[in-house]
């Protein structure tokens, strides 16, 4: 007899992703072009959340630095989370608020991308650097949930929003997971065509 708390947690994250294919497939396809187009103009992608969706940030660098599923060259993309003096440094002396923001600041250009998780959209941390993305006429993919939060209401029409239709933040992260990886494979058919004969 298989464990019935373990079998709800697979029943409500396949019931969910189906669910969430319909709604959330036009955001990711234009998410797609956003960040084909800014790879393809030399612009880059910084990638920025807390917790489990700072490992989500990480996880998307990887593959866009290495590789999703097809050989190509590396693609810039640089996760925000990982630079512990950084990130406890400007923790430190300015505020936790503040650990995304300003590298984006620092590193951020026009074109670039920022990427934003925030399974709440409350997250103060990514409030800012989103922001700060926008200052730097940068355009923003943001991942959330729960309604979208604060984020969803100062996001512009040129960003994209991905709210994930859910209030379990775990259940969240597992649509975001393949919202990413849609991601990816969307940018390789986008640069070599659809592989699906292949
Ligand atoms: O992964 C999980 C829960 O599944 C947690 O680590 C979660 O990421 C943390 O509570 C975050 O601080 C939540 O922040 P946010 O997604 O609301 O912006
Ligand atoms: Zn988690």
């Amino acid at each position: 007899m298989t464990n019935p708390r373990i079998l709800a947690h697979f029943q409500e994250s396949a019931d969910l992703k189906m669910k969430a294919a319909s709604v959330l497939a036009q955001p990711i396809e234009q998410a797609i072009e956003l960040m084909f187009t800014a790879l393809s103009n030399g612009n880059k992608i910084l990638a920025c959340g807390n917790g489990g969706s700072a490992a989500d940030s990480q996880h998307f660098a990887a593959e866009l630095v290495g590789r999703f599923e097809r050989e190509r060259l590396p693609l810039p993309a640089l996760a925000l989370t990982t630079d512990t003096s950084i990130l406890t440094a400007v923790g430190n002396d300015y505020s936790y608020q503040e650990i995304f923001s300003k590298q984006v600041q620092a590193f951020g250009q026009a074109g670039d991308i920022l990427l934003a998780f925030s399974t709440s959209g409350n997250s103060g941390n990514i409030l800012a650097a989103i922001e700060v993305a926008h200052e730097r006429d940068m355009r923003v993919v943001a991942l959330t949930g729960k309604g979208g939060g604060k984020i969803g209401k100062i996001l512009t029409d040129a960003d994209v929003h991905i709210c994930v239709p859910h209030e379990r933040t775990a259940r969240i992260q597992e649509v975001h997971l393949v919202s990413l990886h849609c991601i990816c494979d969307g940018i390789d058919v986008a640069l070599f065509g659809d592989d699906a004969n292949e």
